[in-house]
């Protein structure tokens, strides 16, 4: 089994005057994890039913290989397909449905019983040939429905919120199962989900969408480290932002103004955007909490009161009220002995300059 690549160009879809997808474009590549991530209504799942062949694009192009398949029928396109809710056909055995994709390609009988046999050895349900979907637990039922994605060799599979009925440990246990299956397989994989944990654990690269539009696409650190907008900033892990006015903006330093709760100096313009930045103009910055270091000594710094210490094992969060009233979190590993900052006090804290995106807020 072999990964072909998938190109989507300039892809657009409306439902009547609802524009679900607009001009999209990313190349994936043969045997690449990419999913799609987005908030609900953003146009993944029709981003994939496109790709699959059950929507029609109104604009653009989508080519598997050096195949332009964009006027395909779905059951030519060379594509496996998994949804959340397993779709398995209730009235047939684990095996029967397993081989239903080959049965409708005309198959022989022997070369089915063998590639069935081989599809449920993948995911480790061999033995269960012989059961109803419905004496299967959840996993079980993904599990088929994988094999049956997979049992025709497809060089691309798609995936639309596949363990979105799951329950939180077997979600986490079924995304190592499928990601080394992939990796084993070399396949390429289309993933749609909207949890951006999911997506960071699996996920070679990330296509974050907004509104239909593609956001950024880029490697789960390049998403985190660098985030092209507030938008992605925001949805992909946790952030801080603090809105102000860009005062001075020198060659070589940006103060920002944030009102009541202080002024930020940088170093230089560490800007995410591309038009350069104005005096005068609003501006978001966006730090990570894990990257702020509180300092009880240097009230030079900005500085709040702690509203409270939310301890998570391996680290502390606190959540400090800024004079202008914002709430900023900042993270630290939690340390043995020594006393911490407690509800009350008053507590300046430290950002390191390369720890800060800003944004212009126009884009925010
Ligand atoms: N059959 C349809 N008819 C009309 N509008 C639709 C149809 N399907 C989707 N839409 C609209 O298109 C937009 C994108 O929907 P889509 O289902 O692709 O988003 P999504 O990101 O997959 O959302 P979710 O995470 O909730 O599944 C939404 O505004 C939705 O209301």
């Amino acid at each position: 089994m072999h990964g072909a690549s998938v190109s989507l160009r300039e892809l657009g879809k409306s439902y009547g005057p609802v524009p679900a997808v607009e001009r999209l474009a990313i190349d994936i590549r043969p045997g690449e994890f990419l999913s799609l991530l987005g908030p609900s209504g953003s146009g993944k799942t029709t981003l994939l039913m496109m790709v699959a062949g059950f929507e029609r694009p109104d604009t653009g192009a989508i080519w598997i290989g050096d195949r332009n398949i964009t006027q395909v029928a779905p059951n030519r396109r060379d594509i496996g397909m998994v949804f959340q809710r397993y779709a398995l056909f209730p009235h047939m055995t684990v095996a029967e449905n397993v081989a239903f994709p080959l049965r409708m390609r005309g198959f022989p009988k022997t070369r089915i019983s063998q590639s069935v046999a081989e599809a449920l050895s993948l995911v480790q349900l061999e033995g269960l040939e012989k059961r109803l979907p419905a004496q299967l637990s959840g996993g079980q039922q993904q599990r088929v429905a994988v094999a049956r994605a997979l049992v025709f060799e497809p060089a691309v599979l798609l995936m639309d919120e596949p363990l979105g009925a799951l329950d939180k440990k077997l979600r986490e246990q079924m995304q190592i199962e499928i990601k080394r299956l992939q990796q084993s397989l070399g396949i390429t994989v289309i993933y749609v989900t909207h949890d951006q944990e999911e997506a960071l654990t699996m996920s070679d690269r990330i296509a974050v969408l907004r509104d239909g539009y593609l956001e950024q696409v880029g490697s789960p650190a390049d998403l985190y480290d660098a985030p092209a907008t507030a938008f992605v900033a925001d949805f992909i892990g946790k952030m801080n932002f603090l809105d102000g006015i860009c005062r001075k903006l020198g060659a070589d330093c940006l103060e920002v103004d944030l009102g009541r709760s202080g002024t930020i100096i940088l170093p230089q313009q560490p800007v995410a955007s591309a038009p350069p930045l104005q005096q005068g103009q609003r501006v978001r910055l966006a730090v990570r909490p894990e990257r702020m270091k509180l300092d009880r000594h240097d009230d030079r710094k900005i500085s709040g009161v702690i509203e409270a210490v939310i301890f998570a094992g391996a680290s502390h969060t606190f959540l400090i009220r800024l004079a202008g009233g914002e709430i900023i979190h900042v993270q630290t590993q939690a340390t043995h002995g020594g006393s911490l900052p407690q509800e009350g006090d008053r507590i300046g804290f430290v950002i390191p300059d390369d720890a800060v995106h800003v944004f212009p807020q126009a884009e925010c």
